[in-house]
């Protein structure tokens, strides 16, 4: 214990020099030194010409500003918040939480001693309910431009040399031609398309056309069982579709650790979803008013033909840079069209930066924010700080998966001596009077020094749960550490509080 105690005060003077103002001054000066370089010197011309108006590109316009850099944010899809708030994130959420109302009251109040009769979904209300809270966020965002003085040019920009960027006006906007000493390339991604099948986003859909389903399909497939074809496929099980879904991986779930991978399968599974894994798809069309799927299995090579209402294509994104003029500046590209960036996020050319999407790294929306508030305050203090150890990824099927740090696997493949510890929810008090107790916490620690490795967990509310462990590993705890804090009781954080114990000293007390 007393180790823990000194090994966490001196975590926390580490981490209070970087971040205590009074303890900052040298860095201040050469903030002050790096903010005059950045500042324009001429009318016209910016301190910094944001290219997208994401979750990236949105964040690090408004940073910009507060540094006091004078900013201007292009956007060409006729409002700001780019795929998460228009097509992601936000209208995805929104149909999650309502399509799992309709499913609770529908099928889970008898047990619960609630008597519903009449129960239906009214989907044009469903869809306008997610429709107006897109609204709201994205409108909120010029609220935000306007109130932090960023400019905004609506229309598709496109560079014509390193300094200056054409901007082709939409929505009656005017061209126009932007001068500015910084870029950041904040263009995001888009769909990966899979050869020989035409997205019609109607029949054949990406996220975008699974979104505004105008009807809820009997059938629908969904290709690729990652987050989206989890998170969509789950949306329109609820609603009443047959869901099956068709992985190429043995496993669901993408990067996720294996062993809550397979709580993912079993639960999910229980809820109707089929899953047809080490399956690939061989061709798509569209016949009639279905679409003629042939799929085949690739451990015994069987071969399948079928009709679905609907095909899901959900096998991934690429990133998105077209006709931004980045062949014509020479800026570094890798394999998968990503743009290449260092550790300031600066591409080849140095006073052009890229984040989010369009670059390295998991594609998130928390992960494009941080980065735009690093980017900006590397131009305008020299300093910034993500820390890619520590990026949370939440599934928002039901129950929740939420991880951040290493999985087991990955520890295993780089030879560290680590530990597990667990704690199913079913022996979690307020899982249990929720009567939602499906899943586990699994933390992973070093088996020498106790520090957390990796926190992985599906059930009730991962999604919020997971901030605790974020917190955690990003400030270097150990299990000991997180166990040692007292958790208010009843709650579901107990469950994490149990695990690190159990990781910590090998027995949780209530499994
Ligand atoms: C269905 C779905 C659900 C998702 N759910 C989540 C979630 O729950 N949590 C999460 O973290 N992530 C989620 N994501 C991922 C998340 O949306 C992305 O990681 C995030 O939007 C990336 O932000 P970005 O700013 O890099 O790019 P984007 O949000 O893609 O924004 C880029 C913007 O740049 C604009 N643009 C492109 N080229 C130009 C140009 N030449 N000129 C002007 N403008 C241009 C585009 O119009 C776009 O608006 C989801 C994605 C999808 C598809
Ligand atoms: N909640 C969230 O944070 C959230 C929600 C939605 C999307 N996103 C982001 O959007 C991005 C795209 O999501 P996604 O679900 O499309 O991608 P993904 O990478 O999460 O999953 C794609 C899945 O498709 C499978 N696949 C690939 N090719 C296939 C093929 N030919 N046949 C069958 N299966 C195939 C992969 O093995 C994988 O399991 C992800 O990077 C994700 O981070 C995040």
């Amino acid at each position: 214990m007393l180790n823990s105690v000194i090994k966490r005060s001196a975590l926390c003077r580490f981490k209070f020099t970087c971040l205590q103002v009074s303890e900052c001054r040298p860095a201040q000066i050469e903030i002050s030194k790096r903010l005059y370089s950045a500042k324009a010197s001429g009318n016209g011309e910016y301190d910094l010409c944001v290219i997208g108006g994401g979750p990236g590109g949105y964040v690090a316009a408004i940073r910009g500003a507060q540094l006091g850099l004078k900013t201007i944010c292009v956007e060409k899809r006729g409002t700001l918040g780019g795929t998460c708030l228009n097509v992601g994130c936000i209208p995805s959420k929104a149909l999650l939480n309502n399509s799992h109302i309709y499913h609770t009251v529908k099928h889970d109040t008898k047990r619960r001693g609630i008597d519903v009769s009449g129960v239906s979904v009214n989907l044009s209300q469903m869809m306008k309910a997610k429709d107006d809270s897109v609204k709201s966020l994205t409108s909120g965002i010029e609220y935000l431009f306007k109130k932090n003085k960023v400019e905004y040019a609506k229309g598709t920009g496109s560079f014509i040399d390193p300094q200056t960027l054409s901007v082709k006006g939409i929505d009656g906007a005017a061209d126009q031609t932007i001068k500015a000493k910084n870029f950041i390339i904040a263009t995001g991604s888009e769909v990966k398309p899979f050869p020989g099948v035409t997205i019609d986003e109607k029949k054949i859909v990406s996220s975008t056309g699974a979104l505004s389903l105008s009807e809820v399909p009997k059938k629908m497939t969904v290709l690729g069982g990652g987050i989206i074809g989890l998170e969509m496929g789950s949306v329109w099980s609820r609603l009443g579709a047959e869901v099956t879904v068709v992985e190429f991986l043995p496993a669901v779930g993408g990067p996720m650790d294996a062993d809550i991978s397979k709580a993912l399968s079993r639960i999910i599974s229980k809820q109707g979803i089929k899953f047809k894994t080490s399956t690939k798809l061989l061709s798509a069309k569209v016949n009639g008013d279905s679409v003629e799927v042939e799929i085949e299995n690739m451990k015994n090579n069987k071969r399948e033909t079928y009709q679905t209402d609907v095909l899901l294509v959900a096998i991934g994104r690429v990133p998105y840079t077209e006709g931004l003029g980045l062949d014509k500046l020479g800026i570094s590209m890798d394999k998968s069209n990503r743009v290449i960036m260092d550790s300031e996020y600066r591409t080849n050319i140095p006073h052009i930066r890229v984040i989010g999407d369009a670059t390295l790294g998991p594609m998130l929306a928390h992960k494009a924010e941080d980065e735009g508030i690093a980017a900006v305050e590397y131009i305008a203090k020299g300093q910034g700080h993500v820390n890619y150890n520590c990026i949370p990824a939440v599934m928002y099927t039901h129950p929740e998966v939420a991880w951040v740090g290493i999985t087991e696997q990955k520890a295993k493949e780089s030879g560290i001596k680590y530990r597990i510890g667990t704690f199913p929810f079913s022996a979690n008090s307020r899982a249990k009077t929720n009567m939602d107790a499906d899943g586990l916490v699994k933390v992973i620690v070093d088996a020498e020094t106790d520090r957390l490795l990796g926190v992985h967990m599906i059930g009730p509310m991962a999604g919020e749960l997971i901030g605790e462990a974020t917190l955690a590993l990003e400030y270097g705890a150990s299990a000991e550490d997180v166990a040692r804090v007292c958790h208010a009781h009843p709650t579901l954080s107990e469950a994490t509080k149990e695990a690190m114990m159990a990781a910590w000293c090998g027995k949780s007390i209530h499994f």
